[in-house]
């Protein structure tokens, strides 16, 4: 392997371009090898001024271009799977933007893939998991110093949703990171999920059930609720509180630079994820390229990808019929430890 490792983007747009300039300024032990995108005015807007990288409108045909040591995937989540499996076909170590396969019996493919090379090659972009604040809330959890946890209360709004977005979505795209979060901060599956849709917002386009209400059963009886909000319009805001039996503890109270000016106080609030999450972001794909350039794979797994899209599932039927929807698992395979 050369002194950096040499990574294709597959998809640039606002995901793929940022992660282009992370992998460029900000990551250490990493070039831009190449970037494909069936649109390719953006992959050329997304490498302009790095020197050297290959440039495709075919995705697959850029995983044989020269250099390519490592793929990161940042398309739309139904282009997910193919990629991955080719990524698995050539022995690369891949990074996967959430959600993995949205549909459950895509993942579960992925997963089975990986299994029958009986190593790991993919980490999936639940980047939660690097954030700061989500770490301290997860040590805290594990320290057991407020006891067993019996509730999540988490709130996930953006200002907007991009214009394909579907009342679907707000559960398989933006709650997919609670799901994992709460998988995680657990240690627990989710069994069950009910969704609740409240009368539109006047801001939400026509036609989106937006906001809702999500509530998950876990498997050792913790309850997990998410008001996910796509359209607010105001502010990118995630909070995650626990309330546990001798304590409780709250995340997500944006610690950002309050002005004070003609005779008020204003807290800056960020607007969107690429601000909010931009530290997890970094760490995510550093941690990525240090395990990659170590010839390992860590984070997020390809098992964890399945769990989230089959839970998201059940949230997609529970949001269609009101009814309370048990999650269906497949049996795990031993490549896999717990959340
Ligand atoms: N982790 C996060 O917080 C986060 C944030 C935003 C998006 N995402 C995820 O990143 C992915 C991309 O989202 P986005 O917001 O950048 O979308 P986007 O629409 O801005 O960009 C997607 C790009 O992929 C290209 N594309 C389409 N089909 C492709 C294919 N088969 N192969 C390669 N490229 C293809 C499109 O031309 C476009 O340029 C999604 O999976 C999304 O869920 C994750
Ligand atoms: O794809 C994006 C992304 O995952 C963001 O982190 C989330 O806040 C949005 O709701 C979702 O649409």
């Amino acid at each position: 392997m050369s002194d950096l490792l040499g990574v294709a983007v597959l998809g640039a747009g606002h995901m793929g371009a940022d992660h282009v300039r992370r992998l460029d300024r900000v990551v250490s032990g990493a070039r831009v090898a190449a970037v494909a995108d069936p649109d390719a005015e953006r992959a050329k807007a997304a490498v302009a001024g790095i020197d050297g990288v290959v440039v495709h409108t075919d995705v697959e045909a850029v995983l044989d271009a020269p250099g390519v040591e490592a793929v990161l995937i940042a398309s739309p989540g139904e282009a997910h799977e193919e990629a991955l499996l080719a990524a698995f076909a050539r022995g690369l170590p891949v990074l996967c933007e959430k959600p993995m396969v949205p549909d459950p019996a895509g993942a579960l493919r992925v997963v089975e893939a990986e299994a029958r090379l009986g190593r790991r090659l993919a980490q999936i972009g639940f980047m939660r998991r690097y954030d700061e604040e989500y770490r301290q809330l997860k040590s805290l959890l594990e320290g057991g110093r407020l006891g067993r946890p019996l509730m999540l209360h988490c709130v996930h709004r953006n200002v907007s949703s991009p214009p394909h977005f579907t009342s679907d979505m707000l559960v398989t795209s933006s709650v997919s990171h609670e799901i994992d979060a709460a998988r995680w901060l657990l240690g627990q599956e989710l069994t069950a999920v009910t969704v609740l849709r409240p009368r539109p917002s006047a801001g939400a386009p026509e036609g989106l059930l937006d906001p809702q209400l999500v509530l998950f059963e876990t498997e050792r009886g913790a309850l997990v609720d998410v008001e996910i909000f796509v359209n607010c319009g105001f502010a990118y805001e995630v909070r995650c509180e626990a309330v546990c039996e001798t304590g409780s503890a709250r995340i997500g109270d944006a610690r950002t630079m309050v002005v004070t000016a003609e005779g008020g106080a204003r807290r800056e609030v960020p607007q969107d994820y690429l601000v909010r999450f931009s530290d997890a972001y970094d760490r995510e794909v550093q941690s990525w390229v240090d395990a990659a350039r170590g010839g390992r794979v860590t984070g997020p797994h390809a098992w964890d990808g399945y769990a989230a899209s089959a839970v998201a599932d059940a949230g997609v039927r529970a949001l269609e019929t009101g009814s309370r929807t048990p999650v269906d698992l497949a049996p795990r395979p031993a490549l896999y430890t717990t959340p």
